[in-house]
Order: C-alpha cells, then sequence, then structure tokens
C-alpha cells in the first residue's frame, strides 16, 4: 500500500525502527522471567521454541481445572457503552459503589434510553449529557443530594426500554442516592467508588492506591477534569469524542503512549536525580531515545502488525475495495493520532506520535484481541434471592420482582473491555486446547486467569483456543484471520483437506 510520510516520521525514522525492532531473545528470556517471578509464577515459562514465535510452557505438571496464572493488565480500559451497564475501578475493573448504585444507574440510564451493548439509541457516550451521567455518580460527592434529584427531574423524563416494565423515577432515585436498601444485598458488599484525583467524573476507583497507580501511568495525560496534565482539556475532549463516535479502541492505544510517556517522564526525573547525587559518574547511555526504550520496554514485547494492514476485510467489504477500505482505516487513525498529539503532545517523546507507531499500537490490540471480563454482580445477586428457601425469596421478591422486571434481560450485562496482558498474549492458539481463560466465582477483577482443562505435563505447551474450536476446519481458518495468521495447531494438520 503506497503511503506518504508524516514528518515525525521522516525526522524520527531511526527511532520508530529501534522501538518496533523485535527485541533480542536474551531481554525477551530476562523480562518474562522476572515477570513470572514478580507473579509467583514457578510452573510456567515462556519460551520462543516453535514457528510462531513466543509461546507460553509448563514447567511443572498441572491438573484439570488447575489455575496455571493470573496476569494483571497492563493496558486495558472498559468498552465506553459498557459504561452505561457496570460502575467499575477504572484501574483494576472490579465492581464497585453498591448493589442498589449499580441497579440504579442502569434504570436511570435505561430511562433516558441508554442501553446495554447499543449506546444511547444511536448516539455514544460522550455524546449523553454530561449531568445525566453524573446523576448516576453525583450522590457520593457530599454536596450531591440536591444535583441527584435536579439531574433526575432533567433526564429521566423519557421512555424505558420497550419490553421492561419501568419502576417509579422515584425507585430509581433512591436506589442511586442510598434511600431504598435491597434485602440481602449486604451480602455483596461492594468497595466504595472514590472519585478521580483529577477532578474529572469519568473516571472511579474501588481504592486510593487504584486511583494513584492509575492516575501515575496514564490517567494524569487523560484526564478531562481540573487538575489534568494535559495540554489542552479541550482537545483531549475532542479526542476522546471522536474515539467514542468512531473506535474506542483509539482509548485504549491513548493509554498505551500515556503509559510510555509517565514511564519516561520518571526515568529522566530519576536519572536527573542519580546525576545531582554523583555528577562525575559516568552513567550508561542516557540519551532520550534510550530513556524512550526503556519506557517502552513493557509494550515491546507485544506481538504487532500496522493496523489498517492486519485488520480482516469485513464481510460486507468488497474485495476489490480493498485497498481503499485500508486507507480509509489509515486515515481514521490519522485524525485520531492528529487530535490525540493537540491534547498531549510531548516533545522529548515525539516518535510515539508518528502513525507508525500508533498504527502498530492499535495493531498491537487487534492480533491479540484480548477481551476484558468481569461477571455481574448484579446477576449474582438476583440469583441469591432466587436461591432463597421459598418463604424467604417470596417476601424479597416484593421488592426484588419489579426491580428485575425494570431491568429486564440486561440484568446481568459483563463488565466488558478490551486490554492488554503480558503474559495472556504470549499463549498461542491451538484448536484442541489444553487450557482456556475462565473466571472463577472468586475471580472479581479484570485479570485475564489460566486453567488447565485437562493435564499438562511438564514441558508442554499450554495453548488456549482464540476461537470457537468447535467449528469445521474451513470455519476456524476463517474465524482467525481476525488475528492474522492460518493455524499450524496439530488438530488443523490433521483436518486439512
Ligand atoms: C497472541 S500472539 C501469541 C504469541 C506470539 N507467538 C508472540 O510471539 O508474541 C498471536 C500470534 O501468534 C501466532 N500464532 C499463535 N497461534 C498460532 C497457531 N496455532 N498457528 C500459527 N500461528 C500462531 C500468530 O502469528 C498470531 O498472530
Amino acid at each position: 500500500m503506497a503511503e506518504t510520510l508524516c514528518p515525525i516520521e521522516e525526522k524520527w525514522s531511526g527511532a520508530i525502527a529501534s522501538l518496533l525492532r523485535p527485541p533480542p531473545p536474551l531481554q525477551v528470556q530476562e523480562y518474562f522471567d522476572q515477570l513470572l517471578f514478580d507473579r509467583n509464577c514457578s510452573r510456567i515459562k515462556v519460551k520462543q521454541e516453535n514457528d510462531f514465535g513466543k509461546g507460553v510452557y509448563a514447567d511443572g505438571d498441572f491438573e484439570e481445572g488447575e489455575l496455571i496464572l493470573k496476569d494483571p493488565i497492563l493496558v486495558g480500559m472498559q468498552h465506553s457503552s459498557n459504561k452505561f451497564d457496570c460502575l467499575v475501578c477504572s484501574f483494576c475493573f472490579r465492581f464497585i459503589g453498591s448493589i442498589e448504585l449499580q441497579i440504579g444507574r442502569k434504570l436511570y440510564f435505561q430511562s433516558i434510553g441508554v442501553s446495554a451493548n447499543g449506546g444511547c439509541d444511536g448516539e455514544t457516550f460522550s455524546a449523553v449529557s454530561k449531568d445525566c451521567y453524573d446523576a448516576g455518580l453525583s450522590h457520593m460527592e457530599e454536596d450531591s443530594h440536591l444535583r441527584t434529584h435536579e439531574n433526575l427531574e432533567n433526564c429521566a423524563s423519557s421512555s424505558s426500554s420497550k419490553d421492561n416494565i419501568p419502576v417509579p423515577k422515584e425507585v430509581v432515585d433512591s436506589l442511586m442516592n442510598g434511600g431504598l436498601v435491597l434485602p440481602y444485598s449486604t451480602e455483596f458488599p461492594l468497595p466504595s467508588a472514590i472519585s478521580c484525583p483529577g477532578g474529572c467524573k469519568e473516571a472511579f476507583y474501588c481504592s486510593k492506591s487504584c486511583a494513584e497507580a492509575d492516575w501515575k501511568l496514564s490517567h494524569s495525560l487523560l484526564c478531562t477534569g481540573e487538575r489534568s496534565k494535559s495540554l489542552s482539556r479541550e482537545a483531549l475532549s475532542k479526542f476522546i469524542q471522536h474515539a467514542n463516535g468512531t473506535n474506542d479502541i483509539f482509548l485504549l492505544a491513548a493509554k498505551a503512549i500515556c503509559f510510555t510517556i509517565s514511564r519516561y517522564r520518571k526515568l529522566k526525573e530519576d536519572y536527573l536525580k542519580e546525576q545531582e547525587k554523583c555528577p562525575s559518574a559516568n552513567a550508561l547511555d542516557c540519551s532520550d531515545l534510550s530513556l524512550l526504550l526503556e519506557a517502552w520496554k513493557p509494550i515491546s514485547f507485544g506481538h504487532k502488525g500496522r493496523w489498517w494492514d492486519c485488520i480482516a476485510l469485513p464481510d460486507d467489504v468488497d474485495p476489490s475495495d480493498e485497498a481503499s477500505f485500508r486507507m480509509e482505516i489509515r486515515e481514521l487513525a490519522n485524525t485520531s493520532l492528529q487530535l490525540l498529539k493537540a491534547a498531549i503532545f510531548d516533545k522529548e517523546c515525539e516518535p510515539l506520535f508518528s502513525l507508525e507507531i500508533y498504527g502498530h499500537i492499535i495493531g498491537m490490540f487487534e492480533l491479540n484481541n484480548l477481551d476484558l471480563v468481569v461477571a455481574s454482580l448484579v446477576e449474582d445477586y438476583f440469583l441469591y434471592i432466587d436461591d432463597l428457601p421459598e418463604l424467604i425469596k417470596k417476601e424479597a421478591e416484593i421488592i426484588t420482582r419489579p426491580i428485575l422486571d425494570a431491568l429486564g434481560d440486561d440484568y446481568s450485562v459483563c463488565c466488558e473491555g478490551t486490554a492488554f496482558f503480558p503474559l495472556q498474549s504470549c499463549m498461542n492458539h491451538s484448536c484442541c486446547p489444553n487450557a482456556k481463560a475462565f473466571k472463577r466465582e472468586k475471580d472479581i477483577d479484570g485479570q485475564a486467569t489460566i486453567i488447565a482443562l485437562r493435564h499438562i505435563g511438564k514441558g508442554e505447551e499450554v495453548t488456549i483456543s482464540y476461537i470457537d474450536e468447535d467449528l469445521t476446519y474451513e470455519e476456524r481458518q476463517a474465524s482467525l484471520v481476525d488475528y492474522g495468521f492460518e493455524c499450524k495447531c496439530s488438530k488443523c494438520f490433521e483436518e486439512q483437506p
């Protein structure tokens, strides 16, 4: 595909090539050995043993059902449309607030025509009045009660979803402001929602430590609140609006860039402090580029490709239009990048603002395609009520049944998003996998959890299936186009025509 170079690409071609060069095998080994050590994963190894790059291998035996690894997120986000369904910590993605608040927000958004998985009846999250969104959370602020009520007056008058039986506005109001406590909801205690330290009303946390970690890692640059460290909050809002209106994967790419900038600034600060303490010591190579490469390291290990080259052609695009489709995708990424640049540009990290790097970051998410899922506590709550002994259940259902009817089929929507998990992203695919990503009841945050599907012996590669492995050979290969490869697992080898 013919591509014109942007000025940053011309100026920084060497630095960009260094950032995108696959790290040397020894560095890969050292990084993953350290990561596994930090995560207490003594029975697995990351090795580069077969034709398709890195893979995860058992370094001990695992039995069926045993936990193989838990993998915290490197960068992750809840889908914008899912924010209407679940209130979760913006850093670890566990449910926060209370069962009543979770349900109240959902009913409230339903009442203004915003529903699960569908955004706001054709509009996007950002298009919904900010005041309306605040209404779901503002009861947590000291002076909020009145505002909540006013917002509801203003916003909760639209019609509810067709099939659901709405509850009165006062019920929604009291669920959100703590006035109504549902039976047995104390069996499902949730951490209180902590506001963003930057003052935006979009990020909430389960703890101060999550708020601080997110702030340090990326949110300080992506916060739209008054203490934001972005260059322009207005430009940032435009970037976010564009991402919500087109593809929210741009928000994740922005997180990856901010994560790298924040790490770069910290490394530089430490380096300058060291220099001040000991000016005569001849430091190692600490040019801006070497610091940038170090800051980028955790992202450098991810399997990558340019987004517009690796994205599968959608079914509704005619193959003869492929070139113009890919050009359009590239243009879309460029528009997003220019908006992001206006909001958070950092001269010392300029190569990160090239389209080449932006395209590879988005491509990394596309090729690894790792879902972030946290099971719904609201679903657990209603299942608990359903399992109560008959008499007690009847009594509880006097209150819970109308609420369940109002929620309708959407009552059990999980927290859904996209994330990059450093270890899970090293796991290769097999159509007869020996492990799967599976959340147990106790796995209540966004970490990836990998469980053995059968006995796995020491030395065996641990594989998961990226697709439904029960499909036919042809269907499986077609599904794997989305991941950019033709499967060479033993099952495909046997079944290929
Ligand atoms: C999520 S990554 C897995 C880790 C990867 N091997 C690495 O080096 O980072 C997915 C990529 O690994 C390769 N891969 C994984 N499973 C494969 C398989 N069964 N057959 C062929 N290639 C596979 C493909 O290149 C795919 O795009």
